[in-house]
């Protein structure tokens, strides 16, 4: 059987050469570790709505504009998932976790110190490349 895509709006939220970045909970897909905020991209949604919202939702801040990044497809094994990746360097309000995760601003120099999901590896290289 030919396995579902999960296609997934990540916003990489950029303030003064830091990074905000929370904790994804144990009990969920890839839990434990470090992400940039971010969910699941609904059936005739666009990138930049789903960004949006999940941002709104999980961490506080209006996204007034983003710039796309780049695009990782990546293969878990129990789950495949198509993450866009946008900057987010033009936004409204604190961020602050919602959802009861743990947050942190973390500089870009120390981004390859935290544990991120495999799929995550090719984004903290490219910002530690051209930031
Ligand atoms: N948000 C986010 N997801 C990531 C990153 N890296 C990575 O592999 N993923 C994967 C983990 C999950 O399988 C998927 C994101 O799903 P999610 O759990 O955040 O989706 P969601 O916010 O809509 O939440 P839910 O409906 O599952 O409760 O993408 C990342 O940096 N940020
Ligand atoms: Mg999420």
């Amino acid at each position: 059987m030919e396995k579902k895509i999960v296609n997934v709006a990540v916003g990489v939220i950029m303030q003064d050469r830091q990074v905000f970045v929370s904790k994804r909970a144990e009990h969920q897909h890839q839990g434990g570790l470090w992400e940039f905020p971010g969910g699941k991209v609904e059936a005739q949604e666009s990138i930049f709505h789903a960004l949006k919202r999940e941002l709104a939702e999980e961490v506080n801040i209006t996204v007034n504009s983003s710039h796309a990044l780049m695009r990782i497809e990546h293969d878990y094994g129990d789950k495949q998932v198509c993450l866009d990746i946008h900057l987010v360097e033009d936004f409204a309000g604190e961020a602050r976790g919602l959802e009861g995760q743990l947050c942190q601003w973390v500089s870009i120099d120390k981004l390859h110190e935290l544990s991120f999901p495999e799929a995550n590896r090719e984004i903290v290289s490219k910002l530690q490349s051209d930031f």
